[in-house]
């Protein structure tokens, strides 16, 4: 098999199985990864993806099937890390109570001895500066007071580092699910420059315009298998959704005026800008670079000043933003997680009732697919998109007429993606008030209404065929038109 790869091989995966109980995670899996590279790696949520990375990158032992690297056939952490491979996973790693600098240091072990916290600081801030120009990342601060999108950018510059061995194949889960559009801009041209410097990069993604303009070859999984791989000039987006085994549906935009009553309202900031209104039926946008004040707007609409629930107000479902830290309850079932916010409505006399409950979760199981055996398994049994759906079927399933989203499509694949977006024009169709923060475009463009947010203010508000992405771009610059 060695003699069988060619001298540019990083890594060669062949006939790779993996199974979790009853799950075939990899089912004789293949992938080869050489210098020079930039190879997409897209499928449905549960495809095998993340699992085939765990292989490569030395986590996972195969059940089945050969790894070779450039330096030999084998596998384990110690061997990817020596032949150069570096992982930024989905949920990401960094410890949050830790420096940058610190956590630099975590992930390089050749980094120590004296006055390595200035070596370890300028060796990130640099890497920042080379890929994210303009950042703004104090490098002195600790993980856990960044945003989410600030972290997901600290960890993927430390994985571009060059301070133990260099990095010859860097695997990206899903690195834009927090970035703006303007800093997923940043690191697909710093991707590409490094695959052109004879560097690998092995692409997650499902955002399929980020695939097919960054990537040279395309890999397409399927229910643990590879179903394609052919160089990217041989895919449109419609054959690559239709590949991952989904059908494309137009998209339709809104040409709904609201009809219900006044749901929400959020007075001006500031002093500044324009308040925000929203009416039943109606599916509000919040748009504009991130971390410019989107979530706290959620936040302030979800709770009072104090943290209390606002008197008289109609219910509220809100989805979190970051997975991890706000939504799912690790060591909680599937079902249970899905259940938790409509107990009261599922329970007689105090009890649940497991019947019901169990109902809800086989139709919600269905509704968008949330592909498990069973829903009494761990939460973290699913993969991470489907992780999504639970915590997006968990505000759904809730009788709340206000739906708060902060980004809750991160990681979801095309046809879930599709499925939903239906859903919610039902649901807005039948009185539910939806808000609805994306840093993807696509999505804002399916909204009613779209506020555009800079500097923790309101700037613009659009409508109807107003949602253009110049118009939203040039509103979240200063100067731009409002
Ligand atoms: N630790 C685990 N225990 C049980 N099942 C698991 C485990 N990890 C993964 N699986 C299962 O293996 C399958 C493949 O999961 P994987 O995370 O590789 O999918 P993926 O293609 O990365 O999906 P996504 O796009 O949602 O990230 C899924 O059915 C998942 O539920």
């Amino acid at each position: 098999m060695a003699d069988a790869m060619s001298a540019q091989t990083i890594v060669a995966a062949r006939g790779i199985k993996i199974q979790f109980g009853a799950v075939k995670a990899l089912d004789g899996a293949d992938l080869e990864i050489r210098q020079g590279e930039c190879i997409g790696l897209v499928g449905h949520n549960g495809a095998g993806k993340s699992t085939i990375v765990n292989v490569i990158n030395g986590g996972l032992t195969p059940h089945a099937g050969d790894l070779v690297y450039g330096s030999g056939q084998g596998h384990g952490i110690a061997l990817a890390r020596q032949n150069g491979v570096r992982c930024v996973f989905q949920e990401l790693s960094l410890c949050s109570n830790l420096t940058v600098g610190e956590n630099a240091r975590i992930m390089n072990r050749n980094l120590g001895g004296w006055n390595w916290r200035r070596r370890a600081l300028a060796l990130v801030r640099n890497k920042l500066d080379e890929i994210f120009p303009g950042h703004g990342i104090d490098c002195g601060s600790t993980v856990g007071d960044l945003s989410i999108a600030q972290r997901q950018m600290v960890e993927i510059a430390i994985s571009f580092t060059d301070a133990e061995t260099p990095a010859r194949l860097v695997i990206l889960d899903e690195p834009t699910s927090s970035l703006d559009s303007g800093l997923a801009a940043q690191l697909m041209a710093y991707v590409r420059r490094f695959a052109a410097g004879g560097g690998a990069v092995l692409l997650i993604s499902h955002i399929l315009g980020e695939i097919l303009s960054t990537s040279n070859r395309i890999v397409v999984m399927k229910d643990g298998k590879v179903v394609a791989d052919r160089p990217t000039s041989a895919f449109t987006t419609r054959s690559l959704v239709e590949t991952m085994g989904s059908v494309v549906k137009d998209r339709q935009r809104s040409t709904r005026q609201h009809t219900g009553e006044r749901r929400l309202s959020l007075p001006a900031r500031k002093g500044e800008g324009l308040a925000f209104e929203a009416f039943g039926g109606e599916i509000v946008g919040f748009a504009g670079l991130g971390g410019h004040g989107q979530t706290q707007a959620l936040l302030d609409l979800y709770l009072s000043e104090n943290g209390n629930w606002l008197p008289n107000r109609s219910p509220v479902a809100f989805v979190a933003g970051d997975r991890g830290l706000n939504g799912i309850f690790p060591l909680w079932s599937i079902l249970r997680n899905l259940s938790i916010a409509s107990l009261g409505a599922l329970s007689k006399r105090t009890l649940v009732d497991d019947g019901r409950e169990a109902e809800l979760g086989e139709y919600w199981k269905k509704k968008i697919e949330i592909r498990t055996p069973d829903t009494g398994n761990f939460i973290l049994s699913l993969s991470g998109g489907n992780q999504q759906k639970v915590l997006f079927a968990r505000a759904l399933a809730t009788s709340a007429s206000i739906v708060l989203m902060d980004d809750p499509m991160r990681g979801v694949d095309v046809g879930t993606k599709q499925e939903v977006y239906e859903i919610l024009r039902s649901e807005a169709a039948s009185g539910r008030t939806f808000v609805w923060y994306s840093t993807e475009m696509d999505e804002i463009e399916l909204c009613d209404r779209v506020y555009v947010f800079r500097d923790g203010v309101i700037v613009a508000e659009l409508a109807g065929d107003e949602i253009t992405e110049e118009k939203v771009l040039a509103s979240s610059f200063a100067g731009g038109e409002h």
